[in-house]
């Protein structure tokens, strides 16, 4: 395994480059990761540390591999035909994919935000209470509706269904249905947060919601989104990874990555003159 290297110099050598962060620990990392399809490599030999308690920004034009890393963090891609990970996946040092580690212990810690709300054809409580009664988190009815309440309050949605749990998730609006699969995720006690493209179903005021609600989730948790929108990643994120043809680019800092991008691919892609 190689010793984390400083990512300007990681650069310049043959060897793929490895992403420390340059402050926080890391709470998941990926070592000389590649991810296939078939015969097709989608993520070619990727390493990087995922900070605790930061929101990480995955940018990169269209086809780059966001996703495809983005779920193999939580080992999505086993549920895709064909789809195949190579090297490790580091959950608090433990390897995801070699360790005996439960696939539903870990996406209860690893929870994921997909692009399009996708809250159970069931009620709003059942929604937030099915986690913890299938993690055994909740012990009593008591306790499973205070789990259900302090969700549904971290996500903002409290006062708008605290008088309502029993309709259903589906009839809520479509930024009210992605709040509450976040206190869906929140309510598993996660360590990370995988968000893919969270707001790009949602019309600006939604999208304004959600990123205000991820800026609140800040600190408790280490996150990472997927967004297409530069402005997105400038205003929620504190560090950014620029994916190019299934590697990762350059990671560092937000602000630096937008103000002083050193790669000329990242610099063309954050002004829009990717072609
Ligand atoms: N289920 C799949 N089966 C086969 N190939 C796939 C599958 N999902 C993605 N790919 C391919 O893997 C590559 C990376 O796709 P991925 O969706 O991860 O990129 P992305 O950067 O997230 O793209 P976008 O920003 O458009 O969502 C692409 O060439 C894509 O066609």
């Amino acid at each position: 395994m190689n010793a984390p290297v400083p990512a300007a110099e990681a650069a310049n050598s043959s060897a793929a480059p490895v992403f420390p962060d340059p402050v926080s620990p890391s709470k998941i990392s990926a070592r000389g990761v590649s991810v296939y399809y078939g015969q097709k490599r989608a993520i070619d030999d990727v390493s990087i540390e995922i900070p605790k308690n930061y929101v990480t920004a995955f940018i990169g034009p269209s086809g780059c591999g966001k996703s495809t890393f983005l779920r193999s963090l939580n080992r999505m891609n086993d549920t895709i035909p064909g789809a195949r990970v190579e090297g490790e996946i580091l959950l608090d040092g433990m390897d995801i994919y070699r360790s005996a580690m439960d696939v539903v212990q870990l996406r209860a810690r690893v929870g994921m935000v997909f692009q399009k709300p996708n809250p159970f054809p069931k009620s709003i409580y059942e929604n937030i209470a099915y986690g913890p009664r299938i993690h055994g988190i909740a012990a009593s009815k008591g306790e499973l509706d205070g789990i259900v309440e302090q969700s549904l309050q971290r996500a903002g949605l409290w006062d708008e269904v605290k008088d309502r749990l029993g309709d259903s998730g589906t009839a809520l609006s479509g930024g009210q249905q992605q709040r509450l699969c976040i206190a869906r995720a929140i309510a598993v006690d996660p360590e990370v947060i995988l968000m893919d493209e969270p707001c790009s179903a949602l019309d600006p005021i939604a999208t304004a919601r959600i990123e205000e609600l991820i800026d609140e989730l800040r600190g408790r948790y280490a996150i990472v989104i997927v967004t297409h929108s530069m402005q997105q990643a400038a205003r929620v994120s504190q560090r950014t990874a620029f994916f190019h043809l299934g590697k990762i680019v350059e990671y560092g800092t937000t602000s630096d990555i937008f103000t002083t991008p050193r790669e000329e691919r990242t610099k063309d892609y954050i002004t829009g003159r990717y072609g």
